[in-house]
């Protein structure tokens, strides 16, 4: 979901921003400044009663009569809300960093809107309340069940006693004596964490919260209002390289990168600093050198969408590939155009019509057909339509009007950094806006400091980089995060200060995280307007049940919720599918497939929800289910173990007996089993026998070697996997 910040509708509504936030606090919607952001909730509200109070100004005061009268009439309904504000709403789609959002959804959405059952306050109630506001940095109005205003006050990870007090309006003795009775001794210089304040603060009757880093930080910041349109100047596109193993990424980028290289240049470039740009026409094109929608949708899972076109690469001789279908599904995912450089024209074997009959299949129609879609043979080898595919990547980006401001401290994003033994810290940022300096003090995450020296991505030491430039930078105290943002500040104070705030918050922000889609909590997100779409990914045993599930699933969408199948594949579930539904907000279903190496792990950290199933009703079922919140899965499948077939055996009257070693868990003979060949699931059943050496066994655990027999089942294979699982049952919540 987009959400619209404060200076986003100033410039919307051409007013200004520290205005904007005033009417916003006047109607009870809790921004703090411009770079605030509003719930789409709270954008509809504002959007509805803005309209009427334009004019008469937020304050009311001609009518406070009213003011009973308006508080005794029933609550405004939301839906009567969302009804009148999209009358006149214009769409907003801003992207929006993923961060941002979560900060925000934590902050506004969840604490004060949503949770509370009654409607927001209209302005008249407000004005009341206004004269009880005590210090606004420090307080925040809550509302509670009944009408009463509860005040806030809001409260770093670790406050000293003293300046708690002052922030609760409690004297400091008091809160000592508090901290005495819960057995802390601590004087008013020392620092006590959230949890004990908030033990504190509950026994005096005063309401705390957690304060919002990134918002403080946005504060800090001093993040530029709205740019001016006459401040913006056009800045290159950034472009990725997407497609299938082998389909040539690489040589296209080197093949591009050499093309750019003038005589005097070549021999220059030496390095890969993780993005360069090339020239053509006198007009500058960014390429990112990690090719790959993996190293794609990690970035923007980190918040970073930097990318402004993706060239898919698909070998004229190879056709469409899974992988293929993947690149243009995560380009998609991120509403990121494409452009389809068909490669290896050279090739003997060659056939673009066929890659473009079959990208039709995935919407992505040749202009010459009849379609959107740019499709560029090239072939890397012999630099033949190279040319071309930077004339269509200017093209494309010439309709996006990419613009930024380089008068103004520099932000951007890191692509890539290192621990260099000689150099100290290495990190290669891309510039988005203003200007990059030596001397610049900056700060990515917890990292910050001086920029020593910078270099560009030919190696050549350079003093300044603009917009959409990448360049290396030395002079971090530690390795920033790739897909981090980075920010250049006034000063070092600053910097680090920002950097520290962020690590003492980084724990709780960990656990704070907003949780992602699940099917369990579906219905909760929907009832609370957070979700309108549901992202799924698909991956099944053959074509046919991905495409059976696919149509059914979408054909659940309804007027609240539509159902968005943003990838769909043949095969096991991978880690970049599970990055994808992170990055997406998404949930996977996997049907007769297996997740591969790892990816339970990584979906379990990122916390994405990875179904699998072997019905194809039961998938659409469940999800059917969920989005009634009538979702209630009583049994969970608990695997056990796995044991990887090593040899076969043909035992006469019995079957195949497979010749197995347990890589994890343990295989128990009360088990089911399923066989699991190239991460698709080839039969489930039951296991006939199970033995160590000759003798029966009642269990078998890692690192031994067993003999498996599965019922009904005698084409086991050297190499499958047998998977060990009982299903256990599970609590309704
Ligand atoms: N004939 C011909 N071969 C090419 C062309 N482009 C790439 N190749 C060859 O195709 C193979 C794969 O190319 P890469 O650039 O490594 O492909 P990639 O997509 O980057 O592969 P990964 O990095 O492994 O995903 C190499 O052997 C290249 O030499 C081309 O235009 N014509």
């Amino acid at each position: 979901m987009n959400k619209v910040r404060v200076y986003d509708l100033a410039k919307e509504l051409n007013v200004n921003s520290k205005e904007l936030v005033k009417v916003l606090n006047s109607m009870d919607i809790p921004v703090k400044n411009h770079m605030s952001a509003l719930t789409e909730q709270q954008e509809k509200y504002f959007r509805n009663n803005y309209n009427k109070s334009q004019g008469e100004s937020p304050k009311q005061e001609k009518t406070p009569v009213k003011t009973v009268e308006k508080k005794e009439q029933a609550p405004q309904r939301p839906e009567a809300v969302k009804e009148k504000a999209t009358e006149g709403a214009k769409p907003l789609a801003k992207p929006q960093a993923k961060t941002e959002q979560k900060a925000d959804k934590k902050k506004l959405g969840k604490k004060d809107f949503r949770k509370s059952k009654k409607p927001p306050v209209t302005p008249v109630a407000i004005d009341n309340s206004k004269k009880e506001k005590k210090s606004k940095s420090a307080y925040k109005k809550k509302k509670g069940e009944d009408e009463t205003e509860e005040l806030v006050a809001m409260i770093p990870t670790a406050v000293s006693v003293g300046d708690f007090a002052v922030k609760i309006n409690v004297p400091s003795t008091e809160i000592i004596k508090k901290l005495i009775g819960l057995g802390v001794m601590a004087s008013i210089n020392q620092e006590i964490d959230f949890e004990t304040a908030e033990v504190v603060a509950s026994e005096l009757g005063v309401k705390i919260e957690l304060e919002d880093v990134e918002e403080e930080v946005a504060e800090m910041l001093n993040v530029e209002e709205e740019e001016d349109e006459e401040n913006l100047i056009h800045r290159p596109p950034v472009i990725t390289v997407m497609g299938h193993v082998d389909h040539g990424k690489t040589s296209l980028l080197d093949a591009i990168r050499k093309t750019s290289v003038t005589a005097k240049e070549a021999g220059g470039i030496t390095q890969h600093i993780g993005a360069y740009m090339v020239k053509t026409n006198d007009e500058a094109i960014t390429f990112i050198d990690t090719p790959g929608h993996e190293a794609f949708t990690a970035m923007r899972h980190r918040g970073a969408s930097i990318t402004d076109i993706a060239v898919l690469v698909v070998a004229a001789d190879d056709g469409v590939m899974p992988q293929t279908v993947e690149a243009l599904n995560h380009a998609r995912a991120a509403k990121v155009p494409i452009i389809v450089a068909i490669n290896k024209i050279d090739k003997p074997g060659a056939n673009p019509d066929k890659v473009k009959q079959e990208l039709t299949e995935y919407n992505l129609v040749a202009e010459e057909w009849g379609g959107d879609t740019i499709f560029v043979p090239v072939s890397a080898m012999t630099r033949e339509g190279l040319d071309t595919l930077l004339e269509m990547i200017l093209l494309v980006a010439e309709v996006q009007e990419l613009k930024a401001n380089p008068d103004r401290l520099s932000k951007g994003t890191v692509i890539d950094a290192k621990l260099d033994k000689g150099r100290g810290v290495v990190a290669t940022l891309l510039v988005n806006a203003g200007t990059l300096r030596v001397g610049d003090s900056v700060v990515s995450g917890t990292s910050y400091g001086k920029i020593r020296a910078m270099l560009n991505d030919k190696g050549k030491k350079v003093k300044t980089a603009g917009p959409s430039t990448p360049v290396e930078i030395l002079g971090l105290n530690e390795v920033p995060e790739a897909g981090e943002e980075f920010y250049a500040v006034k000063d070092d104070r600053t910097a680090r200060q920002i950097a520290d705030k962020r690590r003492t918050h980084l724990k709780e922000q960990k656990v704070k995280r907003s949780a992602p889609l699940s099917l369990d909590e579906l219905y909760n997100h929907i009832k609370q307007g957070e979700v309108q779409d549901i992202n799924i990914i698909i991956k099944g045993d053959v074509q046919g049940s991905v495409e059976a599930l696919k149509q059914s699933l979408e054909k659940l969408t309804n007027e609240e919720v539509r159902v968005n199948i943003i990838h769909g594949g043949v095969g096991a579930v991978t880690e970049s599918d599970v990055m994808l539904a992170a990055a997406s907000n998404g949930i996977i279903i996997g049907f007769n497939v297996r997740p591969g190496n790892n990816v339970n792990a990584l979906a379990e950290r990122e916390e994405v929800d990875l179904r699998l199933y072997r019905v194809i009703y039961d998938a659409i079922a469940d999800v059917e289910q969920a989005m009634k919140g009538m979702l209630a899965p009583e049994y969970k499948e608990v695997v056990l173990g796995t044991a990887e077939v090593r040899q076969t055996f043909k035992v006469p009257n019995i079957g195949t007996i497979a010749g197995c070693y347990v890589t994890n868990g343990k295989i128990a003979r009360s088990n089911d089993v399923r066989v699991i060949r190239d991460g698709i699931v080839v039969f489930e059943g039951k296991m006939t026998s199970l033995k160590r050496f000759k003798d029966d066994a009642k269990e078998v655990a890692q690192g031994y070697e067993c003999g498996i027999g599965v019922e009904k089942y005698n084409d086991l294979k050297e190499g499958d996997q047998i998977e060990a699982f009982t299903m256990e049952e599970i609590a309704r919540t």
